[in-house]
């Protein structure tokens, strides 16, 4: 029998393909649909096409037919899946930039909001800094071969008695590595690559203004208030076989590390951005992408 098949545009040129069931249902899991009840949605969906005898369908068209099919069996997956289609159908890409004090949840998150969206382009600020070890002697940029939390102890000058001496260390570790982070959110934003950067040095006030206020480069603050959950969030983190990172060393350091996250939180306000308490997977990230959504309408807004 012979297939059916979709017909989209890339760069103002026609393309056809053949329907694919694999294609649509991996669509549809990233939706957060089963997968087995994805796969028996997409074959009804070309089942359906099949018997009103369709040979070729518009792209356009078949995301109306999926999501009208969608909102019949429950609003939410069809709000997902609308949403993910306008991210990779928008022709700008999508920047998110998830910040937050050492063992807030940062990369887990990160990790899922990719996940969700679509998005296949993730790194971390760690990475970053990594490269820019290679690239920079100790002796000129000291701070950013200690961690976020420790780099007072790298200050080339001693800061004043009356100043916190963590902070000074982790704003000036944080300012090196910026630099790093605004050079892969330019090549993102001129190569139209949507990604995700998380980590500790994605601080509100250190990135460019120019960057920052695009409004598909979307920044987000994780915090954790309760104290003993953060400290069992690196419990949880150096329980996992892949851990290397000792988890005595963030307890030594715990309390420079809070005052990191009381120095994110003035940041996040003072710069107007959104703060989320990182408790519960679900809710984090559903906060984020209620944010994005703003930036990229609704189900409605879509013909
Ligand atoms: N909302 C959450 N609820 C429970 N555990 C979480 C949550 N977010 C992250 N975690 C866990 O906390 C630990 C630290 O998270 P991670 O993402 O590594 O933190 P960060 O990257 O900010 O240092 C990991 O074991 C992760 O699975
Ligand atoms: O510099 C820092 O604060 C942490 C950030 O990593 P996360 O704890 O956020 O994963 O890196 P470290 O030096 O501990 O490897």
């Amino acid at each position: 029998m012979k297939k059916i098949m979709v017909e989209g545009q890339v760069g103002g040129k026609v393309y056809r393909e053949p329907f694919s069931k694999g294609v649509l249902s991996r669509s549809l899991t990233r939706a957060e649909m089963d997968p087995d009840r994805a796969y028996t949605f997409a074959s009804k969906i070309e089942s359906d096409l099949m018997e009103q005898g369709v040979k070729v369908i518009n792209l356009d068209d078949l995301i109306v037919i999926v999501r009208e099919k969608l909102r019949g069996e429950g609003g939410e997956i069809a709000e997902k899946y609308g949403l993910w289609k306008r991210i990779r159908r928008c022709d700008e890409p999508l920047i998110i930039l998830i910040g937050g004090s050492s063992g807030v949840g940062t990369s887990s998150i990160a990790f899922e909001v990719a996940n969700r969206l679509g998005i296949r382009n993730m790194i971390s600020t760690d990475m970053i800094r990594e490269v820019m070890r290679k690239i920079v002697s100790k002796e000129l940029l000291p701070t950013i071969y200690e961690s976020s939390y420790t780099a007072y102890r790298s200050l080339r000058i001693p800061p004043p008695p009356e100043l916190d001496e963590v902070l000074i260390g982790f704003r000036d570790h944080v300012d090196t590595v910026s630099v790093g982070i605004e050079a892969v959110i330019e090549r993102s934003l001129k190569e139209g690559i949507s990604i995700v950067i998380e980590g500790v040095h994605i601080v509100p006030g250190f990135i460019s203004e120019d960057l920052v206020k695009k409004h598909n480069v979307n920044m987000f603050v994780l915090t954790l208030q309760d104290e003993e959950v953060h400290k069992g969030r690196f419990y949880s983190r150096c329980r996992q076989q892949w851990a290397r990172r000792p988890l005595k060393r963030y307890m030594n350091y715990f309390g420079a590390i809070r005052r990191t996250h009381k120095y994110f939180e003035s940041q996040a306000n003072k710069y107007h951005v959104p703060v989320i308490e990182n408790i519960d997977v679900t809710t984090t990230i559903d906060s984020i992408i209620e944010t994005i959504t703003k930036t990229y309408g609704s189900d409605d807004d879509v013909k």
